[in-house]
C-alpha cells in the first residue's frame, strides 16, 4: 500500500531527465557542483535503475537510484542492489516519500534477482526501520607522523612511486582494489567504467585548499604494483613550522610487505604532522603493525548496511563457520515472504565453509529475531550473541543463540573501502 500523498506517483527517470534528478539531490544534500566539477566527474548512475516520486504537476519531489553490484559474503558473493542517491526535497520531507521509494526499491530489486540490498547511510537513524542492519564497522585513524610499525620481512625490497592521480591510474587502482579485497565480506568493487573513473577524479572544488590528489604506489623488484594509497596534503604553516595534514582517500595492499612499505612511506612525508585514514577493516594489517595503536586515536563508525530481500537465497549464498541446525522465527514488516519460521541447517563443509539451506517449517522455534539483525550478522562481523545480550534476539532453546552466533561469525572482518 502506497504511503504517498494524493496524486503523487513513483516513476522511472530516464537519462534525459538527469538535470531534474540532480536538482532534487542538490536540494536534499545542500550542494551545487560548479561547471568544472560537473564536467570532470563522470555520470555514474545507471539510468535503468533511477527512480523518483513525481508530484501531480509532473515535477520531481524525491529520487533514488541503485547500482548493480556483486556483494562479497563469507565464502561467496551474490547479486546486490546498492541503494544510492536517496534524496527528498526539504519541503517534501516526512510525508512518506522515502517509505514509498523503499518499497519500490525492494520490489524492483527482487524482480531483478537481487536477494540483498546494501547502502551507506547518510544518517544512521534512517534505514533500520526498513530492515537494513549495519553489517560492518570501519576504523578511522589519525596517525602521528613517524608512527612506528613492527617489521615485516621483504618490505625493504619494495620501491615507491609518488605521482599525481589521473585517469591513467584507473586501471591499476581497480586491479589492486579487487585483488586486495579478495575474500573480504562487504568489499564491493567498482562495477562500471564510470565508477572506476570516478574513483580517480579530483576536481579542484573537492580539494579544500589541499594539493591535487596524489597516488603512492608500491612495486616489487619486477616492477609489479603491490599496494597504493590515494592521498592529499594540505599546506599548513604555524609559528613552529610546517604542520601539513595528510588525508588518505583509500589505501590497499596485496600483502603484509606491501602494506608495511606503503605506510612507512605515507607516515614519513616531509612537512607533514599527521595522517588521517578512514574506512579500514577492523583487522586491517596497519592496526596490527602499529607499535602504539592508542597513539593513532582509533575511532569506529558504521560502514556498509545490508538488507536481506530474499531470505533463503541470501542465507544460502554464503558459507558458515560451524555446523548449525536451528529454527528461527523472523519478523519482517516490509517483505512478507521473509517473515515466519525457517529451519537453517548446514550441510557438509566444502573448501569455503559450511553451506546452509533455509526451508519453511512449522517446528518449534529456537530463536526469534528481526530481519534487521539477520542483515547485521550476515557478513560475519556482528555477533548474534551480542544482539541477544541487547535483547534484540530472543532465545527459546538454550544454546541456540551461541550456535547461531558461532556459525554466522567469520574470520575476516567485513568492510567496504569506499562510499557508494
Ligand atoms: C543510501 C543513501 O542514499 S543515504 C542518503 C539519504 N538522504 C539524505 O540524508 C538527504 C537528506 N534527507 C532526505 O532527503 C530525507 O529527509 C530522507 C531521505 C532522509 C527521508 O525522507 P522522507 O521522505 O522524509 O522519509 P519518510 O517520510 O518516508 O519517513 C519515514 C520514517 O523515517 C523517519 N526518518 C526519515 N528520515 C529520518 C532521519 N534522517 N532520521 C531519523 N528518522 C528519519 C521519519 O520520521 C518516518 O518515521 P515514522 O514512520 O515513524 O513517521
Amino acid at each position: 500500500m502506497t504511503t504517498l500523498p494524493e496524486g503523487y506517483r513513483v516513476v522511472a527517470v530516464p537519462r534525459d531527465r538527469k538535470p531534474e534528478f540532480h536538482g532534487v539531490d542538490h536540494l536534499a544534500f545542500a550542494f551545487e557542483p560548479d561547471e568544472k566539477t560537473s564536467e570532470i566527474v563522470p555520470d555514474q548512475l545507471e539510468w535503468d535503475r533511477t527512480m523518483a516520486v513525481e508530484r501531480p504537476d509532473g515535477t520531481l519531489a524525491a529520487v533514488h537510484a541503485s547500482y548493480d553490484f556483486d556483494l562479497p559474503v563469507p565464502g561467496g558473493e551474490l547479486a546486490c542492489s546498492g541503494l544510492t542517491w536517496v534524496g527528498v526535497r526539504p519541503d517534501e520531507r516526512r510525508r512518506g516519500l522515502l517509505t514509498a521509494m523503499i518499497d519500490t526499491h525492494f520490489t524492483r530489486s527482487l524482480a531483478r534477482g537481487e536477494a540483498v540490498s546494501a547502502l551507506f547511510a547518510a544518517e544512521p537513524a534512517i534505514y533500520g526501520r526498513f530492515g537494513y542492519g549495519c553489517a560492518a564497522d570501519d576504523v578511522r585513524l589519525k596517525l602521528p607522523r613517524g608512527a612506528a610499525l613492527r617489521d615485516v620481512v621483504g618490505s625493504g625490497d619494495l620501491t615507491v612511486r609518488f605521482e599525481t592521480l589521473g585517469d591513467e591510474h584507473a586501471d591499476l587502482v581497480h586491479r589492486l582494489h579487487v585483488a586486495a579485497g579478495a575474500g573480504r565480506p562487504g568489499w564491493v568493487t567498482r562495477s562500471s567504467d564510470a565508477l572506476r573513473a570516478g574513483r580517480v577524479v579530483d576536481p579542484p572544488a573537492w580539494r579544500d585548499g589541499g594539493e591535487p590528489m596524489r597516488i603512492v604506489t608500491v612495486h616489487d623488484p619486477a616492477g609489479e604494483p603491490r599496494a597504493y594509497a590515494l592521498l592529499r596534503r594540505k599546506e599548513t604553516w604555524v609559528d613552529a613550522g610546517p604542520r601539513y595534514p595528510v588525508s588518505v582517500r583509500e589505501a590497499v595492499a596485496l600483502d603484509a610487505a606491501g602494506a608495511h612499505r606503503l605506510w612507512s612511506f605515507v607516515l614519513d612525508l616531509d612537512l607533514t604532522s599527521d595522517v588521517s585514514v578512514r574506512m579500514l577493516a577492523a583487522d586491517d594489517p596497519l592496526l596490527a603493525l602499529l607499535v602504539d595503536p592508542r597513539g593513532a586515536t582509533p575511532a569506529f563508525g558504521d560502514n556498509i548496511w545490508v538488507r536481506l530481500l530474499d531470505l533463503p537465497v541470501a542465507l544460502g549464498a554464503r558459507r558458515y563457520s560451524a555446523p548449525l541446525d536451528v529454527v528461527v522465527d523472523v519478523t519482517d514488516t516490509r517483505v512478507a515472504t521473509n517473515a515466519g519460521r525457517w529451519r537453517l541447517r548446514t550441510g557438509g563443509p566444502d573448501t569455503q565453509g559450511y553451506p546452509l539451506t533455509a526451508t519453511r517449517t512449522t517446528d518449534d522455534v529456537d530463536l526469534h529475531l528481526d530481519v534487521r539483525e539477520l542483515g547485521a550478522a550476515y557478513l560475519g562481523g556482528r555477533s548474534l550473541d551480542g544482539y541477544a545480550r541487547a535483547g534484540l534476539v530472543t532465545e527459546r532453546t538454550p544454546g541456540s543463540v551461541r550456535a547461531a552466533a558461532s556459525a554466522f561469525a567469520w574470520p575476516v572482518a567485513p568492510v567496504c573501502s569506499w562510499v557508494f
